[in-house]
């Protein structure tokens, strides 16, 4: 019979996709895939093989878990698996560092499901279809707001009443599982890592992080992901009245109205084709080309925006599914950042290096691809072994 090895399971569910991998004791990746495009018409890639699967176009998040489970108990034949870790978009103000699951954890992180709909439901739902496969293993839960808890107060207020922000209601912001893993990698990047950088956490959910000695100083989502940038289906910022408007107005339930800023508005509600951004650059529509000009105008106003908080930004750091891999919009963000001193090598940004900017340039721009897995990897040998 051959040898087996401990190996720790890594899930991360995000709105679009759910990612998995799986780490020896050593915290070398084993096995690595993704269903992506959930909503869309998903698609599984990745594995030991490296095989695409079609999943059925409806296919739910909690559908997708069980058969990626199944998938990933038969790829995993001879490894033992004594741990997993999970990221979990919310923690709230309870949770400011990575924690192991017991039943009270998961009730308390139950209460803030509300407060991320798309999210905190399918991750808790991973720690349960991991609970009920490999009973008894330890599981860790490592959460999207800790790395934003440095925050100045001023940065995480709202200005409305105080007896709301003494209950809890601050921008918790979120992605910090993402920009904890480019906090770890800008040494290798940067020429000063700890100047004043702003991460650009660009995928189907697309948040900023205004960094300063590598910890997060200012970031746009807020106390649930809904705020900020344009993203796939989010509306991103948007004016309070806007709701009044469609509560009194329109007469929209409080669920309408959620489910139109949380799965019908961003990307896929202006172009009305598709949330997915390759879908609109790859359209002739009109529609999906405003989408995309909304996007980057979004993003390059936030720059400004974050750029101002800390006095100034030496550098921005593109990752997430759209940061990594579209060339074209890093380039029109870049060029609506020509006033910052951004001079943009379009020879490197097509080519995939990770400086894209002219050696020259007052401003420098990296694609650094995100690894949100290996972070929590780490974490949950850290809170297994300890
Ligand atoms: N080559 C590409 N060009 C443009 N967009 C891309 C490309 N590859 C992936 N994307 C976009 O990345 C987004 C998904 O990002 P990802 O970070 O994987 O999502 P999630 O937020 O679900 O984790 C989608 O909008 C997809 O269109
Ligand atoms: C918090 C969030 O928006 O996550 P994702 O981008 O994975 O949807
Ligand atoms: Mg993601």
């Amino acid at each position: 019979m051959a040898e087996t090895h401990d190996a720790f399971l890594v899930l991360n569910a995000g709105s679009s996709s759910i990612k998995y991998a799986v780490y020896g004791a050593d915290l070398k990746q084993i096995l690595h895939g993704q269903v992506d495009r959930i909503g869309l018409d998903p698609q599984y890639h990745g594995g030991a093989k490296h095989i695409d699967v079609p999943v059925a176009d409806n296919a739910t998040h909690a559908k997708i878990l069980d058969w990626l489970l199944t998938h990933i108990a038969g790829l995993s034949d001879n490894l033992r698996i004594i741990g997993a870790g999970h990221r979990v978009v919310h923690g709230g103000q309870d949770f400011a560092a990575p924690a192991r699951v017991t039943d009270e954890v998961i009730a308390k992180l139950r209460t803030l499901a509300p407060l991320a709909p798309g999210h905190q439901p399918h991750n808790l739902a991973g720690i349960e279809a991991v609970a009920r496969r490999w009973p008894d293993i330890p599981q860790v839960a490592c959460f999207d707001t800790a790395f934003h808890r440095t925050q100045p107060r001023i940065a995480q207020l709202f200005a409305i009443p105080r007896s709301f922000s003494d209950d809890g209601v601050l921008r918790y912001g979120f992605h910090g599982l993402s920009y904890h893993y480019i906090s770890t990698q800008l040494p290798h990047h940067l020429d000063k890592p700890n100047g004043k950088v702003i991460v650009a956490h660009l995928g189907n959910g697309a948040s900023m992080c205004a960094m300063q000695n590598m910890k997060s100083v200012a970031t746009t989502m807020g106390y649930t992901a809904l705020d900020g940038l344009v993203m796939g289906r989010r509306c991103g910022e948007l004016d309070p009245g806007v709701i009044f408007h469609m509560l009194r107005d329109r007469g929209m339930s409080v669920a309408e109205i959620e489910d139109t800023l949380g799965t019908k508005s961003g990307l896929m509600g202006v172009s009305d084709i598709s949330s997915d951004m390759r879908d609109l650059l790859a359209s002739d529509s009109p529609a999906a080309a405003e989408a995309v000009d909304l996007f980057v105008y979004q993003a390059c106003k936030k720059i400004g925006a974050l750029a101002a908080s800390m006095g100034g930004v030496g550098s921005i750091v593109f990752t997430g599914g759209i940061g990594e891999n579209s060339a074209a919009i890093r380039a029109r963000i870049l060029q609506g950042c020509a006033w910052l001193g951004a001079d943009i090598d379009d020879t490197a940004n097509t080519a995939g290096k990770s400086r894209i900017t002219t050696a020259d340039s007052r401003l420098s721009a990296f694609v650094i691809p995100t690894d949100e897995e290996g972070i929590i990897a780490g974490e949950t040998q850290r809170l297994v072994a300890g």
